[in-house]
């Protein structure tokens, strides 16, 4: 039940431009042109997926594009379809701004054939220049090297391009009329827990839901939950979750009854919450028709500290279950929960999953480790992956499971989409989690904290969304991967924090310029006290999808020549950085 996005998914509409000239040029040019646009499709349709699981659609126009009243009639037929990427693709010379697209808010890229006989690169030119002088920016692709005319096979360079643009795209159109649910307030004066509905509705399209966390007691006092679904979930949890060390002193301790009342309370919150964010068929059954429709919520947040944690269960296993790939029901679509209510993070979180599929790992960017402060305080020399030292990434509780790092993908520890999820892997996540009693001097109403930690050599990619009074949202960006060190060392530095909590040790890619010189140097631009961390590296997936959505990037660690952003930000200046400011300050919020 969980595992659909609520609502029908966008779709990719490929455009097929033509020279409109008949009795002749386009009957020539037909089959050419209508055969980009069946390979485009193709591609897509067999290497995207939805973080659902469900394929990529693409729609093709009905013909080709020969002028202004075959572009009406795609767009029509687009409307009709529910696109909300297009993508135009021509081997030869058309007439710009008679065969755009116009939808201003629709991702937009073109693929210029690159072949000598007819121009379609010059038309690529013609109508970018159209584009930016409209102030539609569009994407611009063609091959690097000359292709033959009868050559209908789709060059590397082109496909990453195209793919790359694809995801990033379906990631602006499924973020489209969906909601932000905030489950409470805002937690300890947090800013990222300040929800800037103006934000999120001018430059992601997105509304702001919200409840009071009563809404969570209302529901466990008058147990507006499935109750068939509830036995089913504590069975799992009395099976599968082991509980770890108890960090209070033996005098503090809860007692069994009050622990066994606690794991009960979790696991019905975890229900509620989920229920909250996409409702539950299963509840209008039950007489709760209005509880039954959820918020429509893409992505969420749980204030918890400290209305709700000063006296209930905290909210970490809710978290953890919900961001993780898999719960009771076996494997399924990661739900985006934000700790504390940091929607911004929640935001660095959804762009994680949508452009992944995979679960997210939500973090405190808690401690910088230098090399000599680890050897001197854990009596190791860091070497490898860790010798230019380590940020320590963890969280007060939760995170998902699948950030314990145990599962294989490409021979090393990773994370998986959904859909690959195998219950093997799910036992060897469960199995390297312990559920740790929360420690009461921070969370009087106890509750179990997620306690892992993540196996070193994973490919990983840290990323904040900050807002900036004048400015607006800038987005950080650090690749990098995560760490093992030896249990000793670990568990030394570990307890230095709080050693029932998940922990990531994170190695950020240096560059040796700016925020990149040093592991320091990341750790101290970041801004803020949270990070959203994905499985791999995606920072060029994520530039892309900032420049779609105008937000500038203000840090990052990706190879130059990875970088894609539509045709306009080149006429902004040779400085990429800049350019990029420039450019998303000129043309402003997709929806603003
Ligand atoms: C238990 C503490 O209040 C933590 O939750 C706190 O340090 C944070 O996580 C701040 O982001
Ligand atoms: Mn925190």
């Amino acid at each position: 039940m969980t595992d659909h996005i609520p609502g029908e998914l966008p779709k990719i509409g490929i455009r097929p431009t033509i020279d409109g000239r008949r009795d002749g040029v386009r009957e020539s040019l037909e089959v050419q042109t209508m055969g980009m646009a069946e390979a485009v499709a193709a591609l897509i349709s067999s290497r995207l997926r939805h973080p659902d699981g469900r394929p990529v659609e693409c729609v093709i126009a009905d013909t080709t594009i020969g002028g202004v009243a075959e572009a009406a009639a795609c767009a029509d037929k687009f409307r009709r379809e529910n696109v909300g990427v297009s993508l135009t693709v021509t081997p030869c010379w058309c007439y710009g701004s008679e065969t755009m697209d116009m939808d201003p808010t629709i991702p937009k890229a073109v693929w210029g054939f690159n072949g000598t006989e007819r121009p379609g690169a010059v038309y690529l030119a013609a109508v970018l220049a159209a584009h930016n002088q409209k102030g539609i920016p569009a994407f611009g692709i063609y091959g690097s090297e000359v292709q033959d005319r009868d050559d209908s096979s789709i060059p590397a360079d082109v496909e990453a391009k195209i793919l790359r643009f694809a995801r990033a795209g379906l990631a602006v159109a499924t973020l489209r009329g969906r909601a932000y649910l905030a489950m409470g307030s805002v937690s300890m004066g947090i800013a990222g827990s300040i929800v800037d509905s103006a934000f999120f509705e001018k430059y992601l399209g997105m509304r702001c839901e919200s409840v009071d966390m009563s809404e969570f007691q209302r529901r466990l006092t008058l147990s507006i939950y499935d109750p068939e679904e509830y036995a089913i979930a504590l069975a799992w949890v009395e099976a599968n979750c082991v509980e770890g060390l108890d960090p209070n002193a033996p005098d503090k301790r809860s007692d069994a009854a009050t622990k066994r009342a606690e794991w009960e309370t979790c696991v019905k919150m975890t229900l509620i919450a989920r229920d909250l964010m996409i409702g539950n068929p299963r509840l209008a059954a039950l007489g709760y028709g209005e509880e039954a429709a959820g918020h429509h919520a893409i992505a969420a947040g749980f204030q918890g500290q400290r209305h709700w944690t000063d006296f209930m269960p905290n909210g970490d296993f809710m978290e953890t279950i919900l961001n993780s790939s898999f719960d009771w029901n076996g494997a399924r679509r990661p739900l985006v929960m934000a700790t504390e209510n940091d929607c911004l993070n929640g935001v660095g979180m959804l762009f994680g999953n949508l452009l992944t599929g995979r679960a997210q790992i939500f973090s405190d960017v808690r401690s910088y480790w230098s090399a000599d402060a680890i050897e001197r305080v854990g009596g190791w020399k860091p070497e490898g992956a860790a010798k230019n030292g380590l940020i320590h990434l963890i969280n007060s509780g939760s995170t998902c499971l699948d950030g314990s790092g145990e599962m294989t993908v490409d021979n090393r520890p990773g994370i998986k989409p959904f859909w690959e999820v195998t219950e093997e892997d799910q036992k060897r996540c469960l199995e390297a989690t312990r559920f740790c009693q929360a420690d009461h001097g921070y969370f009087r109403g106890g509750g179990f904290s997620t306690d892992f930690t993540t196996r070193g050599g994973m490919p990983v990619t840290m990323v904040r969304l900050n807002l900036v009074d004048g400015l607006g949202p800038v987005l950080q960006i650090a690749e990098g991967e995560t760490v093992t060190l030896p249990d000793a060392v670990h568990d030394t530095l570990d307890r230095r924090t709080n050693p029932t909590w998940p922990t990531t040790w994170f190695a950020p890619r240096l560059t040796g310029a700016g925020p990149f010189a040093s592991v320091y140097g990341v750790m101290a631009a970041w801004g803020a006290n949270h990070g959203a961390i994905s499985y791999g590296h995606i920072g060029a997936d994520l530039i892309t999808l900032a420049a779609m959505l105008r937000i500038p990037v203000a840090m990052h660690n990706v190879a130059p020549e990875t970088l894609f952003r539509p045709s306009a930000w080149s006429l902004f200046g040779m400085d990429a950085e800049g350019a990029d400011y420039r450019a998303c300050g000129n043309f402003g919020p997709l929806y603003g």
